[in-house]
């Protein structure tokens, strides 16, 4: 692995079509032009920055003299081909002026999901920081495609961040943090600042995007932020015009919402989160009480025993939700049994298995290492 991971500056920063784009839907120069600066004015002081870039679909809209965005599956992969090479351009300019070389980097889901995958995408980011280049990270919109796309870039910022083991993940928002309830509705929403936990009451604050360039709203901003919580990595919101925001959260002013684990919280590794975020589960395994309560509470393994059936069909080494007996999600794991296999042992004790199985002996459905609880 590069070495360049241990360093203690790597800042992935991820900006929203809504902030990229101007009234027009041109890929907004001045703004990005102030986004490369800062960029450029930290890479200098010793900080490796990443650059997670929507705005493409918005942007192929204006290239492709198109004034809303289309609703079929290949209008907007069309809009995304064309915005994304206009966007590339702009980057490529303007880090160019720093001497900063840009390195597009387009990532689908499907990338991600085979960990040969997952680890090529991290060596190439790797050698790129480490070139000195700047990474501009954009979901592949024109092979994504719906059931298996990211659909947002807060999700894909999340996950390059814990692949790269950044130091911290600034998400630039069209808002300032955020607020108790969505602004848009609620005049008097206050921001929140520091948020340790993403509980109940601050999920429900969450609402969707605010404009029609917009994708996950603040929904999948919290989503992005249990991920990083997770991966003890801090999280930034905060609004991408305020003036040289970026560079002033980076070096530590107090700006828009910060996510942060309080100290002492313990870690999910990048392997558990790459399991609970990248892939896509091939099946389910149903648990009983015990053992939801088990896995829950106590971060125990799956045991056969405490499975009271599987749905879909997946081979072991596959990942698999986990659901109580009410249907609730309750994480997502690697699983070493085939749905054949576990169709055969379920509720089964390890010993009584080992008559069936003999290869099986001692395994669980699920090792606690290879599952993320949500
Ligand atoms: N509780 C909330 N606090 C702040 N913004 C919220 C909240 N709920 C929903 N939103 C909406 O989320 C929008 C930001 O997300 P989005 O439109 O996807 O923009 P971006 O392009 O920055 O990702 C805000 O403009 C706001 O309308
Ligand atoms: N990949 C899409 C962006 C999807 C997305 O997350 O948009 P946004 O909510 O504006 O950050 C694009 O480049 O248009």
């Amino acid at each position: 692995m590069e070495g360049v991971f241990d360093t203690p500056d790597v800042v992935v920063v991820k900006v929203g079509s809504s902030t990229l784009v101007d009234a027009n839907n041109r890929p907004d120069r001045a703004f990005i032009e102030t986004l490369c600066d800062q960029a450029a004015e930290l890479q200098h002081d010793g900080y490796h920055v990443v650059i997670v870039s929507s705005g493409a679909v918005a942007a192929g809209m204006e290239r492709l003299g198109l004034d809303c965005k289309p609703q079929d599956m290949p209008g907007r992969q069309a809009c995304a081909s064309a915005g994304q090479a206009a966007l590339t351009e702009v980057y490529a300019d303007l880090l160019g002026r720093h001497r900063i070389a840009c390195g597009q980097v387009l990532l689908t889901r499907r990338d991600l999901t085979d960990r040969e995958g997952y680890l090529n995408a991290r060596n190439t980011l790797g050698r790129l920081i480490g070139l000195g280049a700047i990474p501009v990270i954009n979901e592949n919109d024109t092979v994504s495609f719906t059931e298996f796309n990211f659909g947002d870039n807060d999700t894909l910022g999340a996950i390059v961040s814990t692949m790269l083991n950044a130091d911290l993940y600034v998400i630039l928002s069209d808002i300032d943090g955020l607020y108790t309830a969505n602004p848009q509705d609620d005049p008097n929403a206050e921001l929140v600042p520091l948020v340790k936990e993403i509980t109940p009451r601050i999920a429900a604050m969450a609402g969707g995007a605010g404009s029609s360039v917009g994708t996950g709203g603040m929904a999948s901003k919290l989503r992005a932020a249990r991920a990083t919580l997770a991966a003890g990595i801090p999280m930034v919101i905060c609004k991408g015009r305020e003036r040289f925001s970026f560079e002033r959260v980076v070096r530590g002013e107090a700006l828009g919402t910060r996510f942060e684990a309080p100290s002492g919280t313990t870690h999910e590794s990048a392997r558990k989160l790459w399991i609970g975020l990248a892939e896509m589960p091939k099946g389910s395994l149903v648990l009983d009480a015990g053992a939801s309560e088990a896995v829950v509470s106590r971060g125990a393994s799956v045991l056969p025993v405490g499975v009271v059936g599987a749905e879909g069909v997946f081979e072991e080494g596959d990942v698999v939700n986990v659901i109580d007996d009410a249907g609730k999600l309750l994480g997502r794991g690697i699983v070493r049994y085939s749905s054949e296999d576990i169709g055969r042992v379920h509720g089964l004790k390890l010993d009584v298995i080992e008559r069936f199985l003999p290869h099986k002996a001692g395994q669980p459905a699920i090792h606690r290492d290879e599952l993320l609880v949500f």
